[in-house]
């Protein structure tokens, strides 16, 4: 293992790809076309509750494509397709029997540049909570209070709970998001390179985040940061064109990747 890559990375990520624990969401003969152009090929992924799952390789590779995916977004557009099944507790989301709204309520997703809607902060939050659920005033301040908690914002934001939520710092409009997306209270959230717009010290409050998020929520970052897969993820997924070339423990991945193509990017040959 290269030694910057094991500094990063925490003494308990030695899980062995063997141990895989039972997954929350998984990924079962996945193909999906923008089109004819054929993005994800017939990829078999576990995702593994209350775990932290990396997905890592090459611009243009798929990965936010994947993640999206997971999340039935390109239902929105035409011409778009997806064969196959993601299946959340056993239940195949792209069903289209599945319900979208209970698709939404149970993994919700964080973009790569934070979206707050113009609003303030207190709507940021309790906005998505009204379209799901009925709660009195005091429910409402309750859930809002803890979703900007748990996105490590509260204490930043509660005395300006009023003022708009874009007059907020990158970093902060990123946990706003965050919050936003905890406060429907999700299974699985999905995070697409949530750091990549932040400065360094906003990206390390954002993977602490993560590592805290982990213990209610199962979690797929997607990351082109290679010592941020391994600082936060306990397994990573390796993508390259559209292909899974391989999944296993992170520990495993960044020490001892058993596909050259695995390797090569790793180690900064390609990507
Ligand atoms: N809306 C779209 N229409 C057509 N092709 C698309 C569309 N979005 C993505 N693609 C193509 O699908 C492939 C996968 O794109 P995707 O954004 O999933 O890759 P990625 O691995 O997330 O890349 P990056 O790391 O650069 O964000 C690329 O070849 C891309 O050009």
């Amino acid at each position: 293992m290269s030694s910057s890559y094991a500094a990063a990375m925490p003494a308990d990520h030695n899980a062995g790809a063997a141990a895989l624990p039972p997954p929350k969401i998984a990924a079962r003969g996945l193909n999906f076309w923008y089109d004819k152009f054929h993005a994800v090929k017939n990829i078999d992924l576990d995702i593994p509750e209350k775990r932290v799952t990396a997905l890592i390789g090459p611009s243009g590779c798929g990965k936010s494509t994947l993640l999206r995916v997971f999340n039935r977004i390109y239902a929105l557009y035409p011409k778009l397709r997806a064969e196959g099944q993601v299946l959340l507790d056993g239940d195949n989301v792209l069903d289209p029997k599945y319900p979208i709204n209970r698709l939404r309520s149970k993994v919700g997703m964080v973009f790569q540049k934070p979206v707050p809607f113009p609003m303030t902060i207190y709507e940021n939050v309790a906005y998505g909570i009204r379209h799901h659920e009925r709660l009195s005033r005091s429910e409402m301040d309750d859930r809002v209070e803890q979703a900007l908690r748990q996105a490590a914002l509260w204490d930043e934001v509660k005395d300006k709970l009023k003022a708009s939520g874009l007059g907020l710092s990158g970093g902060q409009q990123q946990r706003l998001c965050i919050a936003r997306a905890i406060a429907l209270r999700p299974e699985v959230l999905l995070l697409d390179e949530p750091t990549s717009a932040l400065d360094p010290i906003s990206t390390s409050r954002i993977e602490q985040l993560v590592e805290e998020l982990k213990q209610t929520f199962t979690i797929m970052i997607v990351t082109h940061n290679m010592q941020q897969a391994a600082r936060v993820s306990d397994y990573t997924a390796f993508m390259y064109l559209g292909d899974l070339v391989e999944h296993g423990s992170t520990a495993q991945i960044f020490s001892n990747p058993t596909k050259q193509q695995t390797e090569d990017y790793i180690t900064g040959r390609f990507g």
